[in-house]
C-alpha cells in the first residue's frame, strides 16, 4: 500500500483461468503510456497431489506471474454455499477435487480426520522452495513460532492474516499478532498484513507495528459491486488519502519515522 505500485493476487480458486487474467493485464499494460499495471501474484493452494500443485506453479511461471503467495491457513474449508451454475474453479479443471476446491465447487461439508491428512505441512513448503525460483510469500501467519519456521524455510515474505476471519472463529486479530511477529522477524523479510484493513488509520497502525504493506480484501468487492472499476480506484484513493492525513496528524513525513510508539494498546 505505501508503494506506488499496487499488486493483484489471483486465487487458485479463480473462476477465470490464471492465463486469461495475465493476458488481460498484459493487454492493459500495453494500452498505458506508463507501466502502472498491477503486478500479478499467484495465490497457491496446495493440491492433494504435489504433481497438481507443481502444474499450477509452472502455469503461473509461464504466464508471467512474479510471486507465489502460498496460503497456509485454509487447508480445509467448510462451506454450505454452492457456486452459481456456470461458475467453477477454472484453474483446477480436470484435477480431482482437493479439500478446498470441493467446498468451492460443490458446497459440500466435509468432516473427519482425513482433513488433517490433506493439509500442507512444512515439508511441502521445503519442497516448493526447491521447485521454483519465484519469490514465495506465506499467507496466514499468526504466531512468532510460525514466523520463525517461515524464515527457516527460506520464504521471501510473510502475510500476517487470519483470512479475514473467514475460516476459523475466535482467532487473534492480525494487528494484535503483528508486534511479536515483527520482533521475531527482526527485519529479515518483509511482513504484509491483511484482514480488517478498512481505513488509512488501519494502514498507519500496521506500518507502525512492523508491516511493510497491507492487503485489502472485501473493500474491493464492495467497491466493485457499487461502482465497478472506478469504485475500486476510488476506494484505494480514499484509503491512501486517509493514510496520508493520518501521517500528517501524528506528525511524520515518511514511513520510516513510524514505529510502535505511535500505537497504544489497552492490553
Ligand atoms: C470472497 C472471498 C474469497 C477469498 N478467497 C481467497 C482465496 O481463494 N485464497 C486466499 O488466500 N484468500 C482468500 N480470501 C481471503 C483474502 O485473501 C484476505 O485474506 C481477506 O479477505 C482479507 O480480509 P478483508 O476482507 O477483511 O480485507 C478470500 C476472501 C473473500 C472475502
Amino acid at each position: 500500500m505505501p508503494s506506488e505500485r499496487h499488486t493483484q493476487k489471483v486465487s487458485t480458486l479463480s473462476s477465470i483461468p490464471l492465463e486469461d487474467i495475465a493476458w488481460a493485464a498484459h493487454a492493459a499494460r500495453q494500452a498505458m503510456e506508463r507501466d502502472q499495471t498491477p503486478r500479478l501474484w499467484f495465490q497457491l493452494y496446495f493440491q492433494a497431489d504435489r504433481g497438481h500443485s507443481l502444474e499450477l506453479v509452472r502455469r503461473a511461471e509461464a504466464a508471467g506471474y512474479c510471486v507465489l503467495m502460498v496460503t497456509i491457513d485454509a487447508a480445509m474449508k467448510r462451506s454450505e454455499f454452492a457456486l452459481p451454475e456456470g461458475v467453477e474453479a477454472a484453474n483446477l479443471r480436470g484435477m480431482p477435487r482437493s479439500v478446498q476446491n470441493s467446498a468451492a465447487a460443490g458446497g459440500q461439508i466435509i468432516f473427519g480426520t482425513a482433513l488433517a491428512d490433506a493439509a500442507p505441512t512444512w515439508d511441502d513448503i521445503a519442497w516448493l522452495r526447491k521447485q521454483t525460483s519465484l519469490p514465495i510469500i506465506l499467507k496466514g501467519i499468526l504466531s512468532p513460532a510460525d514466523a520463525r519456521m517461515a524464515l527457516d524455510h527460506g520464504v521471501d515474505a510473510i502475510v500476517v492474516s487470519n483470512h479475514g476471519g473467514r475460516v476459523t472463529d475466535g482467532l487473534i486479530t492480525p494487528m494484535k499478532a503483528l508486534p511479536s511477529i515483527a520482533r521475531t522477524i527482526d527485519g529479515k523479510c518483509p511482513i504484509l498484513l491483511d484482514s480488517g484493513v478498512r481505513t488509512g488509520t488501519d494502514v498507519l497502525k500496521a506500518i507502525s507495528l512492523g508491516a511493510s504493506a497491507v492487503m485489502i480484501g472485501r473493500p474491493q468487492l464492495h467497491a466493485l459491486a457499487v461502482a465497478g472499476m472506478a469504485g475500486v480506484a476510488h476506494m484505494l484513493h480514499m484509503i491512501r488519502a486517509e493514510f496520508e492525513l493520518a501521517m500528517a496528524q501524528v506528525g511524520v513525513k515518511s514511513l520510516d519515522e513510524l514505529g510502535p510508539a505511535y500505537v497504544t494498546s489497552s492490553d
